[in-house]
C-alpha cells in the first residue's frame, strides 16, 4: 500500500469523482485521498462559455461530494470537469459509436481546445484554477478510428480519445498541460492545496 491511496484513513482531501486518471493523477502527486460521490447534471447552460463551464462544473461536483463527505471529516473535496472545445462547440463523453466516430472526424487533422477546471473547497471558502491546452490530432483513417472504437477506449472521454491511452498515437501536438488533459492539472491542483496549505510534498519519499 502507498502513502496515498483512496482508503486514506487520514486524508488531505476527500476526491469528488468517479474518473480513475483523476484518482491515478493525485495518486502520482502522493496527495492521501479518499472518494466520495457525487452526481450532477453535466449540461452546458446556454450562453455558458466553456471556460465558465467546466469552472461551475468543478464546484458542484466539489459541493456536491462536500455533503457526501463523511460526518465529522474536517479535509476539503476537490472537483474537476474536463471539456474538449471545437469551433467554440463543447464535446462531451460520446453516447455510442455513432458519436465517438463523428467527434474523432471533428477532430481529426486538426487543433482543438481543452479545458479542465478544478476546484477545492470546504464550508468557508472555495478556490478554483482553470486549465487551457491546444491539442492537435493528425488525420486519422477509418480502419483506426473503428479498431479505436472497438478497443473499449473513447467511450468515457471528453472528444472521444484518451491522450494517456492508444490515443496518444494521434496527438501530433500537444500546447499545454498533459495531465489537463487527462482530467487533473497537477500544476493547478498543487496550487489550490498550496492555498488549503496542504503539504502533501513533505511526505514525498527520499530516492525513489
Ligand atoms: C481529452 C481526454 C479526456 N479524458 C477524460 C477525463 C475525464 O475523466 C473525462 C471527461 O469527463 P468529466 O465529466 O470531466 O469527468 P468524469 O465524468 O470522467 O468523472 P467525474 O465527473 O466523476 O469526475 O474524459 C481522458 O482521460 N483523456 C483525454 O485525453
Amino acid at each position: 500500500m502507498t502513502d496515498a491511496q483512496s482508503d486514506a484513513t487520514d486524508p488531505d482531501l476527500f476526491l469528488a469523482s468517479a474518473s480513475p486518471r483523476r484518482a491515478e493523477l493525485l495518486e502520482r502527486m502522493g496527495v492521501r485521498f479518499r472518494t466520495v460521490a457525487q452526481s450532477v447534471d453535466e449540461q452546458i447552460e446556454p450562453d455558458e462559455t466553456p471556460e465558465v463551464f467546466v469552472i461551475r462544473l468543478a464546484l458542484e461536483k466539489a459541493r456536491a461530494g462536500l455533503s457526501a463527505r463523511p460526518a465529522g471529516a474536517g479535509a476539503p473535496v476537490l472537483g474537476a470537469d474536463t471539456a474538449v472545445v471545437i469551433d467554440d462547440e463543447v464535446l462531451g463523453k460520446p453516447a455510442d459509436r455513432d458519436q465517438a466516430l463523428a467527434m474523432l472526424d471533428r477532430l481529426a487533422g486538426r487543433s482543438h481546445r481543452v479545458l479542465t477546471g478544478v476546484a477545492l473547497l470546504d464550508e468557508d471558502r472555495e478556490v478554483t484554477r482553470l486549465s487551457l491546452s491546444m491539442v492537435t490530432l493528425r488525420e486519422l483513417a477509418s480502419a483506426e478510428k473503428n479498431a479505436y472504437w472497438e478497443s473499449g477506449e473513447p467511450a468515457d472521454k471528453a472528444g472521444a480519445y484518451a491522450i494517456q491511452g492508444r490515443g496518444g498515437v494521434f496527438i501530433e501536438q500537444l500546447e499545454g498541460s498533459y495531465s489537463g488533459v487527462m482530467g487533473l492539472p497537477m500544476f493547478e491542483t498543487h496550487d489550490l492545496l498550496a492555498e488549503f496549505g496542504i503539504d502533501y510534498q513533505s511526505r514525498w519519499p527520499a530516492g525513489q
